[in-house]
């Protein structure tokens, strides 16, 4: 994949990390999958898990599936960026495949909780972007759940206990938003990728050798 170039060839600016994370069922995999749609530049992080793999997953697309033993050498390589304890299952973000994305300039989005933001955003920082999806009401957070039709009404009851806790994290966040309208919620992440890809900051380099040769050319 090409990185993204300057008129003279050099990459333009970093990769950024875009992290989406909301209780289960406010809309984030939707969300993902049509930003990934309009964007298709953009990499995604597939996550390890030591969970087990549901009906319709694939080892691979969906999650690197993992034994706890697996997991542990992954651990002890450091070959994680991130990783934490979810739901009584782990979770990583394996290291290669994000630092070789962000090398050649290309953007990456990662579905991790709260725990994997904090991380991303500590060993990361500036080139961490993270945005929070709220739904309107709990009501239709779990009606969502059902409408989903993925899991058993145990699982419901689980991922709607967890749900407030999780929501509790959004003042971490750079955005919140509230996935109301399908269409609007998407149409605010797509404006919120566009504008944080114009960052004065993220296109320093760039920009100083622009203007100079620019005023150079004065006259
Ligand atoms: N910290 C961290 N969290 C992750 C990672 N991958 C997935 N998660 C989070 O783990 C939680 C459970 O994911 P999953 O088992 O797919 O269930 P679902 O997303 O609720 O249907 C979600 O909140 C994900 O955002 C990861 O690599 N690191
Ligand atoms: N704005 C919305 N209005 C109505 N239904 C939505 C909206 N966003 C997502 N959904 C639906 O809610 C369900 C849960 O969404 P999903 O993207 O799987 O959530 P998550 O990945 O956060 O668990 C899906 O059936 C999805 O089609």
């Amino acid at each position: 994949m090409e990185a993204r170039t300057d008129k003279a060839g050099k990459t333009e600016r970093r990769g950024i990390l875009f992290v989406l994370s909301s209780p289960s069922g406010a809309g984030k995999t939707t969300m993902a999958r049509r930003l990934l749609a309009a964007e298709p530049q953009m990499a995604v992080s597939v996550s390890a898990t030591t969970r087990a793999k549901r009906p319709g997953e694939v080892d691979g697309i969906d999650y690197h599936f993992r034994t706890e033993a697996q997991f542990d050498r992954m651990v002890e390589a450091g070959a994680f960026l991130e990783w934490a304890h979810v739901f009584g299952n782990r979770y990583g973000t394996p290291r290669p495949a994000v630092e070789a994305a962000l090398r050649i300039g290309r953007d990456v989005l990662f579905d991790v909780d709260w725990q994997g933001t904090q991380q991303l955003a500590q060993s990361m920082g500036d080139d961490v972007v993270s945005i929070f999806l709220l739904p309107p009401t709990m009501t239709e957070l779990e009606r969502r759940l059902r409408a989903r039709r993925t899991d058993s009404e145990e699982v419901i009851e689980g991922r709607m206990a967890r749900a407030a806790a999780e929501i509790s994290h959004w003042p971490e966040y750079d955005y919140v938003l509230v996935n109301e309208d399908m269409h609007d919620c998407f149409e605010h992440i797509h404006t919120i990728v566009l504008a944080e890809r114009l960052r004065r900051q993220r296109r320093g380099a760039w920009l100083t050798e622009f203007t100079r040769e620019m005023v150079g050319k004065q006259g």
